[in-house]
C-alpha cells in the first residue's frame, strides 16, 4: 500500500507533462526555483512525510518555522495545481505535484531524472514545532546520520542526498561563523581552505548583510553534477554540515566514491541521487484513504 509508477495513468494522463512545462517556465524566467523546489520536497518529506504539510498558509504552520523561512517556488506548486484542476479536478495530491516539481528542478539544471513513483495523499496537519527534527547547518556528522536513519535512510543517502548542494545558494547568516571568529577562537574554521577564505570572506564581510546569497558549489552553481564533492575533499564546503561529510571517515568514504577515487568502489552520483531520492520520496507516505487530495495546495479542504 504504497506509492506507484503510473498511478494517474487512467485518471490523469497528462499530469508528468503539466507539472514539467509548469516548472520549466518558473525557471526559464527565474534560475533559482531549481534549488528552491529541490529543498522544499526534502523539507516535506522529513517532517510528516511527504504530504505537501509544507505548502499549508497559517499562523503557525510548517512555512512559518525558521528552517523553512528561505524556502522559495510556492507559486510554482500552485500554478501547476491550477492547471491539474481543469484538466483532471479533484485527483492529483499536492505532495505528488511537489515530488514530480523537485524531479524535474534536477533535469532542468542537468541531472539524471528518475521515475517518480506517485499516489501519495495530501496530509491534514501542519505545525511549526515539526520542523525541529529537520537537519541543521550545524549539525554535526553523527546528528545529520541520526535524523536521517530516523527517517529509514542510511549514511549512504545523506552523503548522496547532500549532493543536492551541488546547485542553489546559502545566505550568509547561516555560516559566516565559519569565518571570523569560530567556536570564540577569534579566527576561521581551521578546515576551511586558507585560499579560499578571501572569498568567502569578501561575499560575507563581518557584520554585514546576513541575506546575502552565496553559491553552494562554486563555479558550477547551476549544474547537477558532482563538482559539490570536490569542493568538500578541496575543504570548500560553505556549509558547516558540508564540511562535516569530509571531516568525518565514514562520510568521507562516501565523497570520495563519488568521487572514483582509485581503490574504492566507484558511485555515479546522478545515478544514486535519483535512487535516493525515491527512497526519500516514500517516507511515511499516507495513500489509499489517508489524508485528502487539496482543492488548492495552500490550504485543507
Ligand atoms: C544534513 C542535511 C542537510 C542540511 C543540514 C542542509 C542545510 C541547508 C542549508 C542551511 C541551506 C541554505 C538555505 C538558505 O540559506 O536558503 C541549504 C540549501 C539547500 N539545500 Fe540543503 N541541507 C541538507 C540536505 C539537503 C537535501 C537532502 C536536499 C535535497 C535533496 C537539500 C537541498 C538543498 C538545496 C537545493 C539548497 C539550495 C536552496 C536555494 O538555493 O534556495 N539539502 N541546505
Ligand atoms: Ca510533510
Ligand atoms: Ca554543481
Amino acid at each position: 500500500q504504497g506509492t506507484r509508477l503510473g498511478f494517474y495513468r487512467t485518471s490523469c494522463p497528462r499530469v508528468e507533462t503539466i507539472v514539467q512545462s509548469a516548472v520549466q517556465a518558473a525557471i526559464r524566467n527565474n534560475p533559482t526555483i531549481a534549488p528552491g523546489l529541490l529543498r522544499m520536497f526534502f523539507h516535506d518529506c522529513f517532517v510528516n512525510g511527504c504530504d505537501a504539510s509544507i505548502l499549508i498558509d497559517g499562523a503557525s504552520s510548517e512555512k512559518t518555522a525558521a528552517p523553512n523561512s528561505l524556502l522559495r517556488g510556492f507559486e510554482v506548486i500552485d500554478a501547476a495545481k491550477a492547471q491539474l484542476e481543469t484538466t483532471c479536478p479533484g485527483v492529483v495530491s499536492c505532495a505528488d505535484i511537489l515530488a514530480l516539481a523537485a524531479r524535474d528542478s534536477v533535469v532542468q539544471t542537468g541531472g539524471t531524472g528518475w521515475p517518480v513513483p506517485l499516489g501519495r495523499r495530501d496530509g491534514l496537519v501542519s505545525r511549526a514545532a515539526d520542523t525541529a527534527n529537520l537537519p541543521a547547518f550545524n549539525d554535526p556528522v553523527s546528528v545529520q546520520v541520526r535524523k536521517f536513519s530516523d527517517k529509514g535512510l542510511n549514511t549512504q543517502d545523506l552523503v548522496a542526498l547532500s549532493g543536492a548542494h551541488t546547485i542553489g545558494t546559502a545566505a550568509c547568516a547561516l555560516f559566516s561563523y565559519r569565518l571570523y571568529n569560530y567556536n570564540n577562537t577569534n579566527g576561521p574554521d581551521p578546515t576551511i581552505d586558507p585560499a579560499f577564505l578571501p572569498t568567502l570572506r569578501n561575499l560575507c564581510p563581518n557584520g554585514g548583510d546576513g541575506s546575502r546569497r552565496v553559491d553552494l558549489d562554486p563555479p558550477s552553481v547551476g549544474r547537477f553534477d558532482n563538482s559539490y564533492y570536490a569542493n568538500l575533499r578541496n575543504r570548500r564546503g560553505v556549509l558547516e554540515s558540508d564540511a562535516a561529510l569530509w571531516n568525518d571517515p565514514t562520510t568521507q568514504r562516501f565523497v570520495n566514491r563519488f568521487l572514483g577515487v582509485r581503490g574504492l568502489l566507484g558511485l555515479t552520483f546522478n545515478v544514486e541521487f535519483g535512487r535516493s531520492m525515491i527512497k526519500m520520496g516514500n517516507i511515511e507516505v499516507k495513500t489509499g484513504t489517508q489524508g485528502q487530495i487539496r482543492r488548492v495546495c495552500n490550504a485543507i479542504n
